[in-house]
């Protein structure tokens, strides 16, 4: 059964502005999906549709083939985990807590207990604790478990984000601009990792991801979208995609030959 998510035909508008029109994809289970293209194309836009924060006027999404109605609130118990731009993590929580939060809807007693250390919690908060540790050592980071997100530098923060994420055990994974702020060096780093989260020995995912560095997305990508004024104008795998004349003659340009030397 290889369904996944599937966006059928989305159409957003805001007033008069067509942001998503008749946006149709799919993200197969352990696949890593890209969705690219310039200012304004709309890939914001349908990250939102995904995660709630933006309800379609027109189309669907599925996943597996069931009917979904994304709600942020919900997204972690539909298997769904996703990062924003910038880390969002909590200043005050030290780096292991904040990874345990991303993983708090499976503690019966709930994240808010164990911070307070109530008995009723204590063998969720040990498991929580165990599952953070070993999803920050899997990233390279146990070594700043204790520490304060505040103090670290921002590539580290964001693999905290993303450990967070992980902690969540999600079926699919959405990136929003996972590369923003990071240099050539961390990015490298950064699409090692993301083109193993299908492939992990455990609580293996599927990937979406929005981003503008066309180095991460050639080099993670199963499948790329490309959106131009909301609409998709191609869709295939990193070479097909590089060698679309559609892609390269509307937009793209030297942006994807340069990417690809
Ligand atoms: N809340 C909103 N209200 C009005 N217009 C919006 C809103 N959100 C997005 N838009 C418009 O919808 C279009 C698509 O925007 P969106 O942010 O999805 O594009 P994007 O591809 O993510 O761009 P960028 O790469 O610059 O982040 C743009 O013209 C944008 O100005």
């Amino acid at each position: 059964m290889e369904r996944g998510l599937e966006l059928h035909h989305i159409g957003v508008r805001f007033g008069g502005l067509t942001a998503l029109d008749d946006v149709s994809l799919r993200v197969p289970p352990n696949r890593v999906v890209g969705v690219i293209g310039p200012n304004g194309a709309g890939k914001t836009t349908l990250f939102n549709v995904i995660c709630g924060f933006v309800a379609p006027e027109t189309g669907s999404l599925t996943l597996d083939g069931r009917s979904l109605r994304p709600r942020p609130h919900r997204l972690t118990r539909l298997g769904i985990a996703r990062t924003l731009q910038g880390t969002g993590l909590f200043a005050g929580l030290s780096v292991l807590e904040n990874v345990m939060t991303g993983a708090s809807h499976t503690a019966r007693a709930g994240f808010v207990p164990a911070l307070l250390g109530l008995p009723a919690s204590d063998r969720d908060e040990r498991r929580l604790r165990g599952d953070a540790l070993t999803i920050l050592d899997e990233l390279g980071i146990a070594e700043h478990a204790e520490a304060a997100p505040t103090t670290l530098p921002f590539a580290v923060r964001q693999r905290v984000a993303l450990a967070r994420a992980l902690a969540a055990r999600p079926r699919l994974l959405l990136l929003d601009e996972p590369a923003g702020g990071l240099g050539a060096d961390d990015i490298a780093e950064l699409a090692e990792l993301v083109r193993q989260l299908p492939r992990r020995d455990s609580d293996p995912c599927a990937v979406l991801l929005v981003e503008h560095h066309m180095d991460l997305v050639m080099a993670v990508c199963d499948e790329l979208v490309v959106l131009d004024f909301g609409r998709v104008i191609a869709a295939g795998t990193p070479d097909e995609i590089r060698d679309d004349p559609a892609v390269t003659d509307a937009y793209l340009g030297a942006t994807v030959e340069e990417a690809s030397q």
